[in-house]
């Protein structure tokens, strides 16, 4: 779908229309070889104009077609014809134009973009790399240097910066397309040789070994296992150092061994995960799109800890009137202090002027009484919490929204400590919360639709990928982390290093394995709340009994490097060493080798060796199961919320999709049969035992995962 019409006399203007981005569908690709063969033949037409509807150019690749029988007329043969084309083409670009979207442009001989425009090559974020052409054309244009960054990050740019690499000849405020028209009447009929970028030599950086070995490092560095950043890189290199032609055949190759990647298919259903989890159900059968938010215009962030801090600046950052309360004096000053840095450091990071004025504080909860919404952040205390709540509900004016920010509390029990429990939602944010991307909204037994409405929008609007789950203890992500750890505890006992067991799942892909993250955030944390579950003693005994609690296995290992005073990082002892409290880099302990030899002899437990992959099943399907669990139990709408929670919370690698899903690719078969074997070995392990939905899915011959939300809807509609 593309159409070809005459403007100004002698411009031919072809318009792509795919709505919602002008994706280059099969059809848009033959409309467009259509569009441009019938222009080019027409002698009427002098030069031509490529733009979208909707003031919107291209969106690239129709990414829905991957994975599918692709049929049409391809790319890069398209896009060579554009460029080898005896008239001017001007490529006009408003909105967005990324992927294929830009490649396409860049086969055409000018481009001329909004300043709204946004442009980029973000293939690479869905396994795969620029491959009509992209590569091999945009190091010429705008040098290695440039390429390797923009290609390998994926990152969009501003038209102002697209301009100043010389990505886009020109960049216009006004209709784009009616200035790429007047710019294609003034180029008609003048020479294009130097207007095609395929035909320019690569500019060759000075020191090009050294730069491709430090990016290609790099690369591999951060990519923590991702193939494709490293085929970008190759692409590149391919561009520098071989003719054009030979360059596109590396292309193609490097390509083809993305294409029908795990990968690639892992990164994609990410993408479109994203979208799902915006379109949010409840139960009781309320939608995201029949459920009208309430307009939020002020907000009040109650406590101004670490979480409340980066709370109330990301409201700020949105454009809310924002009531910072924090009864503590002294802690509100130094919030007061902390918080305008953080102010400034955003803003200068984003080019705007610091909210400072955005923000109120005040010492007196009283202040809340005009606010639409409330975000209560104080310590992680449900009798704290109660008490906020109490408080919060004779104050507010009515229709006042309040949120609780906890990581795992029920909702519905605040709820009930307040006049309308259905205003009220859990918010969870992560930390820092002004930085990072993931928001679980927690909706109640009693929470209105529009209360869930109002705080994912209110999500989306802070910039945040918000996800609504229902009220468990921890909801998903924590719930999930307890088997996950407990699993990592139990492994140390049986002969592990905490080096072991972090290093599998740093290769795995994580940025920092369990113990390291522990050490990080503080083992006191998970101390205080299993001292108030009732555990967290490490009691003193010895033998199996000591680890039974509950009635079942236990391991107090964590419970007696606390009381030993080793807290992590900020005690410079934890399950590693630091060279000071407060430091960074965490070496291997001696001590703690020897403390596990001891507490091993201790319990009579014998160490055997234990490898990676020993390591990650443990771990990881005892958290895939949990996941089956919460499915099961209507906690998660499906496994998409369950991925995206775990790749924007919990540093799952993005490139493996997500835990649900992969499962999916490891095989439902597989992971259930290694559950029922550790099960087996490990029958005082209740996370062990496999869920009924994953025996569910293996009977019915392992759906693939996007059929999962059907099968969990007519579990839920059989109970
Ligand atoms: C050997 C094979 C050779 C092949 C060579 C060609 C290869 C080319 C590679 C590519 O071009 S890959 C695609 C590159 N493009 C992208 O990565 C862009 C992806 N899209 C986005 O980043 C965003 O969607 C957006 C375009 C910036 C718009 O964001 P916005 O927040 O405004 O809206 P969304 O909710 O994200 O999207 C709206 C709607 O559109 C769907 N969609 C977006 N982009 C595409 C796309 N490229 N293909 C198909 N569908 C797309 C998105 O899924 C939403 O749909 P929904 O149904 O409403 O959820």
């Amino acid at each position: 779908m593309a159409q070809l019409t005459r403007v100004s006399g002698s411009v031919g203007l072809i318009t792509l229309q795919s709505p919602p981005v002008n994706a280059l569908s099969a059809a848009v690709r033959q409309g467009i070889v259509d569009t441009v063969q019938r222009a080019l033949s027409d002698p009427e037409v002098k030069s031509v104009v490529v733009c979208g509807q909707n003031g919107i150019f291209c969106g690239g690749a129709d990414i829905k077609e991957f994975g599918t029988n692709m049929s049409g007329p391809p790319l890069v043969p398209l896009i060579h014809a554009i460029e080898v084309a005896h008239k001017p083409v001007v490529a006009a670009i408003e909105g967005i134009a990324l992927g294929g979207g830009l490649e396409l442009a860049l086969g055409c001989h000018y481009r001329i973009a909004h300043s709204k425009a946004k442009l980029g090559l973000p293939e690479v974020t869905l396994g795969l790399l620029p491959a009509a052409g992209g590569s091999q054309r945009l190091p010429r244009l705008i040098g290695v240097p440039a390429a390797l960054d923009l290609i390998t990050t994926g990152r969009h740019i501003t038209a102002a910066e697209a301009l100043k690499l010389g990505v886009v000849d020109q960049v216009t405020a006004h209709s784009t397309v009616d200035v790429a028209v007047k710019f294609a009447l003034s180029v008609a009929g003048k020479p294009l040789d130097g207007r095609r970028i395929s035909s320019l030599p690569c500019p060759r950086p000075p020191n090009m070994d050294a730069l491709f070995e430090g990016v290609m490092k790099k690369v591999r560095q951060s990519a923590r296992g991702a193939i494709a950043p490293i085929a970008c890189v190759q692409a590149i290199r391919a561009a520098a150092t071989l003719p054009y032609d030979q360059g596109m055949e590396r292309e193609l190759e490097l390509m083809a061994s993305l294409f029908t990647s795990d990968q690639a298919r892992a990164l994609q259903y990410i993408f479109f995960a994203q979208r799902a989890v915006a379109r949010w159900s409840m139960p009781s059968g309320a939608r995201w799109d029949t459920s009208k938010p309430r307009p939020v215009h002020k907000a009040a962030v109650i406590g101004l800890g670490t979480m409340g801090r980066g709370i109330a600046v990301a409201l700020a950052q949105t454009g809310l009137s924002v009531v910072a309360v924090e009864t503590q004096e002294k802690q509100l000053m130094a919030a007061k202090q902390e918080m305008s840095g953080m102010l400034e450091r955003g803003a200068k990071r984003r080019g705007v002027a610091p909210a400072f004025d955005k923000i109120r504080y005040s010492p007196d909860i009283k202040a809340v009484a005009d606010v639409d919404l409330v975000i209560e952040a104080v310590f992680e205390d449900m009798a704290l919490k109660e008490k906020v709540f109490q408080q919060l509900s004779a104050l507010c004016k009515p229709g006042t929204l309040l949120c609780t920010n906890t990581s795992g509390l029920d909702v519905d029990h605040l709820a009930s400590q307040t006049r309308s429990p259905e205003l009220v939602v859990g918010m969870h944010f992560f930390a820092p919360a002004h930085v990072m991307k993931l928001l679980e909204v927690v909706y109640g037994s009693k929470s209105s639709p529009q209360a869930l409405a109002t705080a994912m929008q209110l999500g989306k609007k802070m910039g945040k990928v918000s996800v609504a789950v229902g009220n468990c203890r921890g909801f998903v992500g924590n719930r999930m982390l307890k088997p996950y750890s407990e699993q990592a505890f139990f492994l140390l006992e049986e002969g592990a290093t905490p080096e072991l067991v972090d290093g599998a799942l740093e290769d795995f892909g994580f940025p920092m394995g369990l113990f390291r993250m522990s050490d990080l955030s503080g083992l006191d944390v998970g101390w205080r709340v299993r001292k108030v579950d009732g555990l967290g003693k490490s009691s003193g005994a010895s033998g199996q009994q000591a680890r039974i609690r509950q009635g079942r296995r236990y391991s107090p290992l964590g419970d007696v490097l606390c009381e030993q005073g080793r807290f992590g990082q900020k005690t410079g002892r934890g399950w590693y060493q630091y060279d000071k409290p407060g430091g960074r880099v965490g070496r291997p302990d001696p001590w703690l080798h020897s403390f596990l030899e001891e507490y091993r002899a201790q319990h009579g437990l014998v160490a055997r060796r234990i490898d990676h992959q020993e390591v990650l099943e443990r771990c990881l399907y005892t958290l895939i199961n949990e996941g089956f669990r919460i499915l099961e139990d209507g906690i998660a709408a499906g496994p998409e919320e369950i991925d995206i929670i775990y790749v924007f919370g919990y540093g799952w690698p993005r490139h493996r999709g997500g835990p649900m899903f992969y499962a999916s690719m490891v095989g439902l078969e597989k992971v259930l049969a290694r559950l029922e074997f550790y099960q087996e070995a490990h029958p005082d392990v209740p996370y062990l035992q496999p869920c009924n939905l994953l025996k569910r899915l293996v009977a019915s011959g392992s759906p693939p995962v996007h059929k999962w939300r059907e099968v969990v809807k007519k579990l839920h509609s059989q109970l």
